[in-house]
């Protein structure tokens, strides 16, 4: 049964099944990166490159940037959040439907999933979920009717703004504009969308939505209902993410990180949740091509002398990485090479 259902309003403390002890607290800072979009696909050349350098640096130092006038219309990504909530408010059996059996499924839906920690802690995530790849194949769940349209229109526009935004990195990383298209083919980017729903929790630091983690792929797209909980990790503190209306909160993900050959860092984030409000965030990770065979750009590897990270297809990273196969040590551990060249 969803999360959402009645069972937990009347709640007084966090069932021992969902129990995850930590400390929610986070600090505000004003220097959380900012790009406005607007000036770096229409702005002078003055304002592009100064555009250019923000990204760059917000990708290097935090891995987190708010993106503003970015040009999607407000009444799309309105309705991207109305639809994704009509989602969890259809029957039990028709979201059941979705159940998810394997990693690998286009389409998954669920309810308080199970996580493990490193120490063989296992708990409840306090969070109802709905996924499904939209490129570059489309699935998406038969109902609610207009998800399909919806979501294959913010897909679409996603994606524009992605393929502006990696040119952009690319560019910072003086690396042709192609060449990341090319070795990743991005023409057949991967892109999954997941609806995350976090009901109020009677005790925040008892429960949470998200485990610290980072994400998989290139660039993560976020969007909100207003309420606060995507906290992100910069220098070892949380920091919680203000962004004004209609921003889009984008991460950096682990393919990132190995293309730029550790440029960039994947920001570790987490989910927390609170007492008084459902909280709904709507993602879309945007990564390589499934087949694409991912390793540090070799002009990169050229420039650094070495590369630091082994090659992997994306495919078999994200199913790693779900399946947790190598633990605490984590795939991205696994992937480095240590000096003496070894993986
Ligand atoms: O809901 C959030 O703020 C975080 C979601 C997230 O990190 C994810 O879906 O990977
Ligand atoms: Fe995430």
């Amino acid at each position: 049964m969803a999360l959402t259902a009645s069972r937990i309003d009347d709640l007084k403390s966090v069932p021992s099944e969902f129990t995850f002890v930590h400390d929610s607290k986070s600090s505000s800072s004003d220097s959380i990166p900012t790009v406005d979009f607007s000036l770096l696909v229409s702005g002078n050349a003055d304002q592009r490159s100064k555009t250019l350098l923000d990204l760059g640096k917000a990708c290097e130092e935090w891995g987190f940037f708010v993106l503003i006038n970015h040009g999607i219309p407000e009444t799309l990504m309105k309705a991207v959040i109305d639809v994704s909530l009509e989602f969890f408010d259809l029957p039990e059996e028709e979201k059941r439907r979705y159940e998810a059996k394997s990693v690998s499924d286009p389409i998954s839906a669920g309810t308080g999933i199970t996580c493990n920690t490193s120490s063989n802690h296992k708990f409840l995530l306090w969070r109802d979920f709905v996924k499904s790849y939209l490129h570059p194949q489309f699935y998406c769940p038969e109902k609610p009717q207009r998800l399909r349209n919806i979501m294959s229109e913010y897909s679409e526009k996603i994606r524009w703004v992605l393929k502006k935004l990696l040119q952009g990195v690319s560019e910072n990383l003086n690396l042709e504009q192609e060449s990341m298209d090319e070795a990743l083919n991005l023409d057949s980017c991967s892109q999954l969308y997941a609806a995350n729903l976090y009901p109020p929790c009677p005790q925040p630091d008892e429960a949470i939505g998200i485990p610290p983690h980072t994400d998989h792929g290139l660039l993560s797209f976020l969007i909100h209902n207003g309420v606060a909980g995507l906290q992100i990790q910069h220098n070892g503190d949380w920091f919680h993410t203000n962004s004004p209306e209609n921003a889009i909160l984008i991460n950096v993900g682990d393919q990132l990180e190995i293309f730029s050959n550790g440029r960039y860092k994947s920001v570790k984030h987490r989910a927390v949740v609170n007492t008084e409000a459902t909280r709904i965030s709507v993602v879309l990770a945007n990564g390589p091509a499934p087949d694409a065979v991912v390793s540090p750009s070799a002009e990169l590897v050229r420039r650094d002398g070495r590369g630091f990270y082994a090659p992997m297809k994306y495919k078999e990273f994200i199913e790693t990485k779900l399946t947790n196969r190598y633990g605490e040590m984590g795939i991205m551990e696994r992937l480095k090479i240590n000096q003496d060249g070894r993986e």
